[in-house]
């Protein structure tokens, strides 16, 4: 507590930290901007000392990279390696695969610093371990989203390259599957919109710490509302740390139908509920009772005009609420231009792209002030004193009075 009041520009003192949570790994400021400073430096460095001719080919076959990792986590190779040192052998035998090409993808999978050789004295067969980036992969961990971004995501971003680009009108993701949009076709398939849920509750954890370190509440005690909270793990954390707080998430009736589960397994259901129902129709009527209204990667999966409708339904839900105590909306997303190092807008550059790939035409990251225009075209008057809190991660708050 006492590195995060020490550190935190904006006196956020949460009440609690839980052991374990993710805003104990989140460093100091001044750490935090020193280690990007130098992250940048050498990144700059090792790009202006390699050849026009190597760099090219590094980015023509940069997915090899993807499909190595991929490879490892959809055998199960991360998994089965983590729980002892083995030889790419007994991994092929253990899993049923061809030992041949599981050796090349594990010794591959140390050059890409995933995995690490162990020469034993007593063998002349190595055996293999998990980096701590390995580790990241597991199935408790980024599992999911290493799946889904190298499944049909993959196929959107083709669709993308060399339909949409040319057609306009719909997403490479419409492109690829027959004209399905991303969420009818993870309503088809059950255990892709399952996958994806873990994926999203996967990359939480870091910007989720980030937030809590950084953003302060106007009241300990406020009714937190993630408005597209897929399985309530935003939610959770932040009730985890507010002790007081109580909190509600709105998203499809599948994805809280897993939310209600989520909740329940970590012991929140008296503070919090998940509603199944569409942001763009009117709000239930509870939802009056929000004071925060938190749309974390919402509004980039969209465009202009759908993110108008929901934030206007946002409002609509306010206006019939029967108190005046202070709300507002906070949109945590990939904000272009708001980064702390040229590393963190290439991202969201590639991350823009994914959206063309993966959601309906016009979706993309935005700036702060397109940001702006969209809640003044949703009737919000407050839009010109919008509220830019830097976040020690690649993601910016930005937060709208209502
Ligand atoms: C990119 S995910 C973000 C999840 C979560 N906010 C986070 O930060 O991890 C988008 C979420 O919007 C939800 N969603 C999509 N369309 C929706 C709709 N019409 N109404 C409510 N939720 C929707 C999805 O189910 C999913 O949980």
């Amino acid at each position: 507590i006492l590195v995060l009041i020490a550190t935190s520009p904006n006196g956020v003192t949460p009440p609690h930290i839980p052991d374990g949570s993710f805003t104990g790994l989140i460093p100091p400021w001044p750490v935090f901007k020193v280690a990007v400073k130098i992250n940048s430096f050498f990144a700059t460095a090792a790009r202006v000392t390699t050849p026009p001719d190597v760099a090219a080919l590094e980015l023509a076959t940069a997915w090899w990279k993807s499909e190595v990792v991929y490879g490892l986590g959809y055998n199960g190779i991360f998994d089965l390696v983590a729980s002892r040192s083995m030889t790419c052998r007994d991994v092929a035998t253990e899993l049923d695969l061809q030992e041949f090409v599981v050796c090349q993808y594990m010794e591959a999978g140390v050059q890409l610093h995933v995995m690490e050789k162990n020469d034993s004295s007593d063998s002349t067969v190595p055996t293999y371990s998990l980096t701590p980036v390995g580790d990241m992969y597991l199935k408790d961990n980024l599992h999911s989203f290493l799946m889904m971004i190298n499944e049909e995501t993959r196929d959107a971003w083709r669709g993308a390259s060399t339909k949409v680009i040319k057609s306009g009108k719909v997403s490479g993701f419409q492109a690829s599957f027959g004209g399905k949009d991303f969420w009818t076709y993870n309503n088809d398939h059950p255990e892709k919109g399952a996958q994806f849920d873990r994926a999203m509750k996967s990359l939480g954890g870091g910007p989720t710490g980030a937030m809590i370190s950084d953003w302060k509440p106007s009241r300990e005690d406020i009714m937190f509302c993630d408005i597209g909270g897929g399985l309530g793990h935003v939610l959770a954390h932040v009730l985890e740390h507010y002790p007081h707080m109580k909190g509600m998430v709105l998203d499809q009736p599948e994805s809280a139908k897993r939310a209600n589960e989520y909740l329940k397994e970590r012991g929140l259901s008296n503070r919090a509920e998940a509603v199944g129902g569409s942001f763009f129709d009117p709000f239930p009527e509870k939802f009056s009772e929000c004071d925060v209204y938190h749309i974390r990667y919402i509004i980039h999966d969209w465009p202009d005009a759908e993110n108008v409708l929901l934030l206007k339904n946002i409002k609509e839900s306010v206006a019939s609420a029967p108190t005046n105590s202070k709300k507002s909306v906070a949109v945590v997303d990939q904000v272009i231009d708001t980064g702390a190092s040229p590393a963190m807008e290439q991202s969201k550059r590639l991350m823009s792209i994914n959206m063309v790939a993966s959601n309906p035409y016009g979706s993309r990251e935005r700036t702060v002030s397109e940001h702006e225009e969209l809640f003044t075209a949703a009737g919000f008057s407050g839009a010109k004193d919008i509220k830019v809190t830097s976040l020690r991660t690649i993601q910016t708050l930005l937060e709208v009075e209502i």
